[in-house]
């Protein structure tokens, strides 16, 4: 865990998802697409947003074979300054430029990392404040292992390592948690986020077609209810002639467990205005945060450093 201050007020901001399409085999054309909607996200609403989101997996096909292929050695380490200039992400470059560019704090999605020390593969998303400086870092804890026979296979631990680190950043209007798709599913990460200070929790992810219509609005509403914040998911848009087909559905939910905004499965921009009273009322009505019984159960979050 990387914060321990006192969390930000929250305060009113816009937040933008972007559901991307077109993402195919040529790195380089994902980049160039991906680069092109942040700055449309960013000039094209009458509120320019405060905070981009890109979905999980933006730079290369979603699958376990694919990963070593497209990953990137990042080498950030919290805590210690990052130089993007000398950074051998390309990636990372593209996203603290256009960052940069847009003056925008921006949630990279993920992408394949490769850690050359250990010869580990990971699933990983980087920050970026309106500066460009590479902020924080969020290795996927809990990699994407199912098998629902005869609808959906998936073992993301065939190449990939989980990270082992819980991250939250700070900005000026919100401490945002961060989880990557599969950890969405696990209440304790959520949990400890939040009753460390963070009021919104963002989670890049791609769910399916099976799993989609089952779970990806039901848990972001139970992590948002559970813990009266805000949660939101980005999901790339569904492409029917890629090996995954993501269900899409990006959507924002609200402290009362109300879905506030969400796309449908194309490519798309979606906008959501975070209201900071609605966090307060929430809590103030239903004080569900006061009145754990830690006498009966422990506190999941105080083990957390
Ligand atoms: N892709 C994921 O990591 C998770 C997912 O699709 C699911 O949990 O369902």
């Amino acid at each position: 865990m990387s914060i321990l201050t006192r969390a930000p007020v929250l305060k009113p901001f816009t937040l933008a998802l972007i559901q991307l399409g077109n993402i195919g085999d040529n790195k380089a054309a994902n980049l160039k697409h991906a680069r092109e909607m942040i700055l449309r996200a960013t000039r094209d609403h009458p509120k320019k947003p405060d905070l981009v989101v890109l979905p999980e997996c933006f730079n290369s096909p979603y699958g376990h074979v694919h990963f070593p292929v497209y990953a990137e050695k990042i080498g950030y380490t919290p805590g210690q300054a990052y130089d993007v200039g000398t950074s051998e992400s390309e990636s990372v470059k593209m996203l603290s430029e256009v960052a940069k560019e847009t003056k925008t704090w921006l949630i990279g999605g993920s992408i394949p990392e490769r850690d050359t020390q250990k010869e580990t593969y990971y699933n990983t998303c980087t920050v970026y404040n309106p500066q460009g400086d590479l902020v924080a870092l969020h290795r996927k804890i809990h990699l994407f292992d199912i098998d629902i026979p005869g609808k959906i296979t998936f073992k993301e631990s065939e190449s990939l390592t989980g990270g082992n680190v819980i991250n939250m950043f700070d900005t000026e209007f919100a401490r945002i948690g961060l989880g990557i798709c599969y950890d969405v599913r696990f209440p304790e990460l959520a949990m400890i986020a939040a009753r460390k200070g963070a009021q919104v929790l963002i989670y890049p992810g791609a769910f399916n077609l099976t799993t989609g219509p089952l779970h990806w609005e039901l848990l972001q509403r139970a992590r948002a209810n559970d813990n009266q914040v805000f949660v939101s998911m980005c999901s790339p848009a569904r492409d029917l002639t890629a090996g995954y087909h993501a269900w899409g559905h990006s959507m924002v939910v609200n402290p009362l467990g109300e879905v506030i905004a969400e796309a449908d499965e194309n490519e798309r921009i979606i906008y959501a205005g975070i209201d900071a009273n609605i966090l307060e009322e929430t809590r103030k009505g239903i004080p569900v945060t006061t009145q754990r019984r830690f006498d009966v159960y422990p506190d999941v979050s105080a083990a957390a450093q």
